[in-house]
């Protein structure tokens, strides 16, 4: 599909895609044009201050009112919420999985999610979830629409159509895309089946992280941030809305396409974006610096610099330290690391981190290079080294994260993860050059 999409990152935006659909010089005008219906929807309090305040008003067919109510039950037990914190006697420790298939029976979106953790609350809107999608049939006549958080979409098999009442976005492996907490939208599949990561993210909207000494340029610029275009349905179908709500999933069911708006103007929007079109910065003399320098989006907290969640990627770069080891140090992080690989290798472990697969390093428990890559890296020749063809990344959160039933039972759980430290030798022979043989 050829999509047109605007660029930049909280901009106000405007399109319509029919001519004249979008009032000129007002929101609420007697009657609009078309005879559509003008709604706000605001993803911010009315009263936040000029930076943080994101509303768009959408001009649709019939109002969302007309869309949604009567909300039934809906039966999926694997997308959790926080708080999980309680149950059972889940395990903690430093944890890894291979890769989760797909499944072979039909399953959409709303059924193919799996929560691996949750943190925080959703109810009092902090923390965040990880999950799984495991997807292998388009949603028909079927919508979904999230309460409880925005959502980040980062795919790792096939590539995705996320059809939002704001515009179409497709997004393929490498890049990631994020639809706003209440937006509606009906997720399809573009060639196949699909496998990806999901943040739900319960607290204050990803924004871009400051870049403070670096300047105006570098990490993820704004302009390389897309927003679809609008886009409408004006067909009379049965069909199903998914709501999650607090924690809860619903159903409600209409007679028609919830995605009818031709027109919208503001600044809560959906946006895709290009995890290749980030441009790292590091050390280039010496010293392996805090992952922190490699943030995509950051969801602040009252609290400054102390995320809700940190969207961290590790891409193609180049490595030059000097006198350096260059892998990360080894660490205790009082913040709490959920990784993925979308493709190539990730330069803490040599093996058994693999595409699909994800790892939990929680709140103050250890971890670092494995033993292969803490002795290669130890030894090699110091020459400039290229990292190529690599993309993993981290949502890191202030709050622990807590495995759910489904992740702790999960039968691609490394049960010897621990054993890849095993071999880290003792070099200490109490001379200054150590042990090295
Ligand atoms: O644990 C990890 O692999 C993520 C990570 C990478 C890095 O370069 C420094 C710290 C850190 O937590
Ligand atoms: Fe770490």
């Amino acid at each position: 599909m050829t999509l047109e999409y605007m660029t930049g990152f909280g901009n106000d935006f405007e399109t319509e895609s029919l001519p004249g659909a979008l009032p000129k010089g007002r929101n609420s005008p007697q009657k609009c044009a078309y005879g559509l219906y003008a709604e706000q929807l605001s993803g911010s309090p009315f009263t936040a201050p000029r930076s943080s305040n994101e509303r768009s008003w959408l001009y649709r067919i019939r109002p969302s009112v007309r869309h949604m109510g009567s909300y039934e039950p809906y039966s999926q037990k694997l997308w959790r919420s926080a708080p999980t914190a309680h149950e059972g006697e889940l395990p903690i420790g430093q944890r890894r999985w291979d890769p989760v298939d797909i499944p072979d029976e039909p399953t959409h979106f709303v059924d193919g999610v799996r929560t691996v953790t949750t943190a925080g609350d959703t109810v009092g809107q902090a923390g965040m979830a990880s999950h799984l999608y495991l997807v292998n049939e388009s949603m028909q006549d079927m919508y979904t629409l999230n309460a409880d958080g925005e959502m980040m979409f980062i795919p790792q098999e096939g590539e995705i159509r996320l059809v939002t009442e704001l515009g179409i976005m497709e997004v393929e492996p490498g890049e990631i895309a994020v639809v706003p907490r209440g937006m509606a939208f009906r997720f399809e599949l573009v060639d196949g089946p699909a496998r990806g990561y999901l943040c739900e993210n319960y607290g204050a909207k990803f924004t871009l992280p400051e870049r403070g000494p670096i300047g105006a340029n570098c990490l993820a610029n704004a302009r390389d941030f897309k927003t679809p275009v609008a886009y409408y349905e004006d067909e009379e179908t049965e069909s199903v809305i998914h709501v999650k709500w607090c924690g809860r999933h619903y159903t409600t069911t209409i007679g028609h396409s919830p995605l009818d708006v031709v027109a919208w103007h503001g600044n809560y929007v959906p946006y895709k974006y290009d995890l290749r079109d980030y441009s790292p910065v590091g050390a280039i003399l010496f010293d392996h610096p805090d992952p922190s320098i490699f943030t995509v989006l950051t969801s602040p907290t009252g609290e400054a610099g102390t995320a809700n969640i940190d969207f961290v990627i590790f891409s193609d770069r180049w490595l030059v330290g000097e006198n350096t080891f260059r892998p990360p140090w080894y660490h205790r992080n009082i913040m709490s690391e959920f990784m993925g690989l979308v493709y190539g290798q990730y330069d803490a472990k040599e093996e058994g981190f693999l595409p699909g697969g994800m790892s939990l390093h929680n709140m103050m428990l250890p971890h670092g290079p494995d033993v292969d890559a803490f002795e290669k890296a130890s030894n090699m020749d110091l020459a400039p080294q290229k990292l190529e063809g690599t993309m993993a990344f981290m949502w890191e959160t202030r709050l622990p994260q807590h495995l759910t039933e489904y992740s702790a039972s999960l039968d691609t759980m490394q049960e010897n993860y621990l054993d890849c430290w095993a071999g880290l030798k003792k070099h200490f022979d109490g001379t200054p050059e150590g042990n090295w043989d």
